[in-house]
């Protein structure tokens, strides 16, 4: 049978079987291949923020054996309610599980909860496996996973792309690289939260792929907002360039989601805009790193800055186009 090879305690095989059917397989590994791998019994999640609570609700959902911590711990109790063990530190995660997903905000926090006091690398040693799914760089990754591997352990990173509505929906995209057992080992996992894998080899190909993705998008992002602004300056309604947009070759998900909203002058948080600026900034880190030209990144980049000074941090990154309306735009040169 298809999923005989999963564990009884886990109820995963009607999910999976339910995505491999109803999903376009775009991992580099074959479906085969994927299917010979028991998943880890205990499996634990660090950072229960807007990404990681539906991340860990959906492994709880398919009767994974979830134990979570998060720096504020009010964040873990729905989770807690519906059957997942806490533990008051990383480390002790760490050690009561097999595998530890990490998802946090940016490099810093990547690294004090995996290297800090009573960190995740403490609880770590041979048998068990780190996977860090927050978006960081490359350098922050591989230090990360020096740290874990001196342990005796494995580490993946496997940043994510799609926003809070597919990680709900379970239609992630995993951008993973490290050790290709752990990939093997926790592939049921990211089934279970994501549409789709890619396994790129060595750690740092996976952070690199999502700053890339992610820098292409906040330049999206920031010229489609200059462009709602013209529609409606020479009297256009913007709804309808929306509509445009969304049937033409440059349509694009997001566009056609956050467009009416950003009419509107809401941003209601799926992805906050102080991580779009932390990607980009990431992002235009690893070009200068190969001297590579990203004029358009960084014209974005400085957008999202004036976002972020005027307050917008914690909105939606949609939030960028308020940095192009003349409020802000007089009030930087005042
Ligand atoms: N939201 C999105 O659409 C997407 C986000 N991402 C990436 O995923 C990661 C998480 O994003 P998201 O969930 O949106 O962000 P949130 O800001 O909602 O969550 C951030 C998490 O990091 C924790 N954290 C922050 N600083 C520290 C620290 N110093 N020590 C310990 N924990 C800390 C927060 O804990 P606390 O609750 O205590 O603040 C929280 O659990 C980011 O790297 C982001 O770029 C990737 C794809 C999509
Ligand atoms: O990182 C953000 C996303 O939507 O992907």
């Amino acid at each position: 049978m298809f999923c005989s090879h999963i564990p009884h305690h886990l109820n995963l095989a009607p999910m999976m079987i339910m995505k491999r059917f109803s999903a376009p397989i775009s991992s580099y590994v074959s479906p085969r291949a994927e299917a010979i791998t028991e998943p880890p019994a205990r499996v634990g999640f660090l950072g229960i923020g807007i990404m990681g609570s539906p991340m860990a609700n959906n492994l709880l959902k398919a009767g994974v054996d979830l134990t979570v911590w998060n720096r504020t711990k009010s964040k873990c109790d729905p989770l807690i309610n519906l059957g997942a063990k806490y533990k008051p530190s990383p480390e002790e995660v760490t050690a009561s599980c097999d595998v530890t997903f990490a998802m946090l905000a940016d490099p810093q926090s990547a690294l004090d909860v995996a290297c800090g006091k009573h960190g995740a690398v403490n609880g770590m040693g041979p048998g068990k496996g780190y996977v860090d799914v927050s978006t960081v760089d490359g350098d922050t990754s591989k230090l990360i996973s020096g740290h874990i591997k001196s342990t005796g352990a494995l580490f993946l990173e496997a940043p994510v792309s799609g926003s809070k509505k597919p990680a709900e929906d379970g239609q992630l995209i995993f951008l993973t690289a490290g050790d290709k057992n752990l990939y093997e080992t926790v592939a049921s996992l990211l089934d279970v939260m994501g549409k789709s894998k890619f396994y790129l080899g060595d750690v740092g190909n996976g952070a690199a792929m999502k700053l890339v993705v992610n820098m292409i998008m906040g330049s999206m992002m920031a010229s489609f907002s200059e462009g709602l602004l013209l529609s409606e300056k020479v009297g256009l309604d913007p709804d309808v360039l929306v509509q445009v947009v969304s049937q033409g070759a440059i349509s694009a998900p997001m566009y056609s989601t956050k467009g009416p909203s950003m009419i509107q002058s809401l941003y209601p948080t799926a992805f906050p805009l102080k991580h779009q600026q932390k990607d980009l900034r990431l992002a235009l880190g690893l070009a200068e790193s190969v001297s590579q030209s990203t004029p358009i990144a960084a014209a974005a980049n400085e957008l999202y800055k004036v976002a972020k000074s005027h307050g917008l941090s914690d909105q939606d990154f949609s939030a960028v186009i308020e940095a192009l309306k003349s409020k802000f735009q007089h009030s930087e040169t005042k």
